[in-house]
């Protein structure tokens, strides 16, 4: 294994406090050391040590790759019909995921697969490292299963979500189907995932109401998988608190939320997850990000990459979003799509470039992460090939 020595780098933004006296702990004319795959040394390039090999970044800034801790890219099937009924004014319900779900199953392995690689693909052209995947659009034992299988190949963050929606061959008979995801799919998904998350809404028919969401939490828990949850997407309800009832490590949409539920979350290790692309495709209103931050919530963005709500895998977009729209700062939109969607995943090797963590590199074609926002929809930033071996992650 050889060293890499990184050069050329105008801004370094590392998110260690102790390298500087911005929160972010921005390293200007920076280098940075890549050895077995982790940053091995951080600082200012006239200080750098000498290393095996050498790239030269020429003037470009260097964020912590994004980590997108939301996102349902095992699907087929196209709904773009659906999006444009939205720009109309048609709400949305859930009701299209169905259409997914259809198409889905109908999708050979290899059809998905390559999907999937892909989506992958194009996240990582655009700066994301890390990425969360979900099933949801199977909703049978075999069809979930084969979603987390192929989600499995190509990260370890992946999440069952059997309870997506109730499938329209078990309309009537809801309990049946909440009975099925806590039993003999929960079991065949458990050895594929990680998390095991629900959509917890009362304002769409489809989805599962506070105490099937319960029932269908603990019953993962109890399996040994770790809680996320969408709530309060549609409107405002018991999503929020019952993911910090139940300690998740996240809670996703936030978007109609009481003062209740930003004091929970605010004395809770549950990390809001907002997805201001949904907004966008969808129309809708977008969450208060400053009112959580003001309240002391830990606060996560990600991009919910998906064929119903949010076609778009871009975290630089989802930045652009939360700064223009949902009162966040540059640097606090950086920090929620590197460390605090980390955090979301329970991750502390990372969304930040201090000594230690893995070596994933974000540059961007502009000298400053201002530039992100600043440039809305200009392709800017790109996963940095080191040509590493991939480090194992964390069990
Ligand atoms: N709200 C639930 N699930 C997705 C949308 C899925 C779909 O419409 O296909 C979301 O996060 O928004
Ligand atoms: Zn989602």
């Amino acid at each position: 294994m050889t060293s890499t020595l990184v050069t050329g780098i105008a801004e370094l933004v590392t998110h260690d406090p102790s390298l500087g006296d911005d929160p972010l702990g921005i390293v200007t004319d920076a280098a940075l050391v890549v050895d077995a795959g982790r940053v091995a040394w951080v600082g200012p390039a006239v200080q750098a040590p000498d290393a095996d090999a050498r790239v030269d970044v020429e003037g470009r800034a260097v964020v912590p790759g994004f980590v997108d801790s939301h996102s349902h890219l095992v699907f087929a099937g196209d709904r773009s019909a659906e999006f444009a009924a939205r720009m109309t004014g048609e709400p949305y319900d859930g009701g299209g995921i169905a259409v997914s779900v259809a198409a889905t199953r109908a999708a050979s392995d290899e059809e998905l697969r390559a999907l999937l690689a892909r989506r992958v693909a194009e996240m990582r052209a655009q700066g994301t490292t890390t990425v969360e995947v979900k099933s949801g659009y199977g909703l049978t034992v075999e069809d979930e299963t084969r979603a987390l299988r192929l989600a499995a190949e190509v990260t370890p963050e992946t999440t069952f979500l059997g309870a997506h929606v109730v499938p329209p061959e078990m309309r009537e008979d809801r309990s049946a189907y909440v009975d099925l995801v806590c039993g003999d799919m929960l079991g065949a998904a458990v050895p594929h995932a990680r998390w095991i998350d629900v959509f917890c809404e009362p304002h769409s028919p489809h989805a599962f109401t506070e105490e099937e969401s319960r029932r269908i939490l603990t019953a993962g828990r109890d399996a040994g998988l770790l809680l996320r949850v969408h709530g309060n997407q549609l409107g405002p309800g018991p999503g929020v608190r019952l993911a910090v009832e139940l300690g998740a490590a996240s809670v996703d949409h936030c978007t109609y939320l009481d003062d209740a539920d930003v004091e929970a979350l605010a004395g809770s290790d549950t990390v809001a997850t907002l997805l201001p692309g949904v907004e966008f495709s969808t129309r809708s209103p977008y969450p208060d990000a400053r009112r959580l931050l003001d309240a002391g919530v830990a606060v996560a963005i990600a991009s919910d990459c998906n064929p119903g709500t949010c076609y778009s895998s871009s975290i630089p977009l989802a930045i652009s979003l939360a700064v223009r729209e949902m009162g966040m700062t540059p640097a606090e939109a950086l920090q929620a799509a590197t460390l605090g969607s980390a955090r979301a995943l329970r991750r502390d090797d990372v969304g930040h470039l201090a000594v230690g963590a893995r070596a994933d590199l974000t540059v961007l074609d502009a000298p400053s992460y201002l530039h992100i926002p600043y440039r809305v929809g200009v392709p800017l930033a790109r996963a940095l090939d080191l040509g590493l071996t991939p480090t194992p992650t964390p069990s």
